[in-house]
């Protein structure tokens, strides 16, 4: 599928042309890289990540047999004679003997010897003897060694994105730190000489949508975002800061390892579009050039010499965003080390206006199955974009069911 861009830049037959048709181009996104290194990290900084070994318990859980409520530890047959007491975290009790009851904290290792943990509410404590308040049930509160999680057990599959909650279990586990992939570290370039960045632009001049909505899906999405570089309309300052972006050569000191530059603009074919000129000045091989989808159309994904991956994205916003979720997304999912998405699907709870040859991304919320499109979807603006859960995949000449590509909430 790759092409020399220098031969696509020349003409401008495909600006208003069907492109590669949409699943196709996501998927050569998604297969274009592979995923990045695996790097162990600290637990720390390892939310986010991606599982690149799995997750294997260092330590039994628990790790000694517990008490799981606050009660007495107890041996045989009652009465039993209350012998002292034992807290979580503290020392060790001895051994209790037939007949013998110690007074415990949930947590609270309980002594060899230990039948049952009665909870306080099930006791009854006259004159240090414990006696229970109704006959004993088969359940002993004790949490055995193992019961939960054996050592070495495998817990997460490699490929598991790192949870708040995977977190706290690595921890439980024994582990300090888990190895993960390597973060896709991604440029953000931002063209348009019209763009202000904030307040209420003068006449003929837009704010900047995307500079602040990128960072936010390329988090999600499991890339690091770099801080947003703005750069005039030109040719000349695109191709440096691409090359300066990938690491090649620049007057300035290079930024390193970049693995993916996303530049915002410039994508179609006016006077002020020069993105596939500058790619082609630099020697990039065009991956997707075009997709035959609304908005977005005009996006495209090339790879640069030294490797790094261009992704072009329309300067109007709501189709930025279409065009990030066709490419960018599963590139970034793939470089991260992410499992495929589950294909997610929904009946239309409406039918839509089709078009016989590119697929449609609408904006719907979904409920019980059913995806309502939202409206307010012209590529200028995210208003439907931000009511939205889900883009829906309309594909040529319309469905009943469609596929979700969930937005960040
Ligand atoms: N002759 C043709 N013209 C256009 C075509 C085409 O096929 N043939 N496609 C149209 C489509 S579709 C899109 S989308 C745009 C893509 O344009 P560019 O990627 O070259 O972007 P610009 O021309 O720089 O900007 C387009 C539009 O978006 C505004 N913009 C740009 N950046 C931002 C930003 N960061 N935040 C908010 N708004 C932004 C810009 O002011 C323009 O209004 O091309 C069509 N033309
Ligand atoms: O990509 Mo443009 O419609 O797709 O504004």
């Amino acid at each position: 599928m790759t092409a020399p861009v220098e031969a696509e830049a020349q003409g401008k037959g495909r600006a208003g042309g069907k492109g590669t048709p949409w699943p196709v181009a996501r998927a050569l996104a998604a297969t274009a890289a592979t995923p990045l290194p695996p790097l162990t990290v600290p637990l720390k900084r390892a939310r986010g990540r991606v599982l690149a070994t799995p997750l294997t318990a260092r330590q039994p859980h628990p790790a000694f047999d517990t008490a799981a409520m606050d009660g007495y530890a107890v041996r045989g047959e009652p009465p039993w004679t209350l012998v002292g007491s034992a807290l979580a975290g503290g020392e060790p009790a001895p051994p209790l003997r037939c007949g013998e009851a110690l007074e415990i904290a949930t947590g609270a290792p309980t002594p060899p010897g230990t039948t049952a943990v009665v909870p306080y509410e099930h006791a009854t404590v006259r004159a240090r003897t414990v006696t229970p308040r109704q006959p004993g049930t088969s359940r002993t509160h004790i949490r055995h060694t193992g019961e939960e999680c054996p050592a070495g057990r495998e817990v997460l599959p490699r490929g598991t994105v790192v949870t708040p909650a995977a977190v706290g279990l690595a921890a439980s586990l024994g582990c300090d730190s888990l190895t993960v992939h390597a973060v896709p570290q991604v440029a953000l370039l931002l063209t348009g000489d019209e763009l202000a960045r904030s307040g209420l632009p003068p006449h003929g001049r837009v704010r900047d949508a995307l500079g602040p909505l990128l960072p936010g899906l390329v988090e999600w999405a499991g890339g690091a975002p770099r801080p947003v570089t703005y750069l005039p309309d030109g040719r000349a300052p695109l191709v440096t800061e691409l090359a300066r972006s990938a690491g090649r050569f620049g007057p300035q000191e290079p930024a390193p390892g970049t693995d993916v530059i996303a530049v915002c603009g410039a994508s179609s074919r006016g006077p002020a579009d020069h993105l596939r000129p500058a790619l082609g000045e630099l020697g990039a091989q065009l991956l997707v050039d075009s997709v035959a989808c609304r908005p977005g159309h005009p996006q495209l994904l090339a790879q640069l010499p030294g490797g790094t991956y261009v992704v072009g994205l329309p300067g109007n916003p709501y189709a930025a965003l279409a065009a990030a979720m066709t490419l960018l997304i599963p590139l970034l999912g793939t470089l991260a080390g992410r499992p495929a998405p589950t294909r997610r699907t929904a009946r239309l709870a409406r039918p839509l206006r089709t078009d016989p040859s590119r697929t449609w991304l609408v904006p719907v919320v979904v409920e019980d199955g059913l995806a309502t499109p939202v409206g307010h979807d012209h590529p200028a603006l995210l208003w439907g974009a931000a009511l939205a859960d889900a883009l829906a995949v309309l594909p040529p000449g319309g469905a009943d069911d469609v596929e979700l590509l969930p937005l960040p909430r």
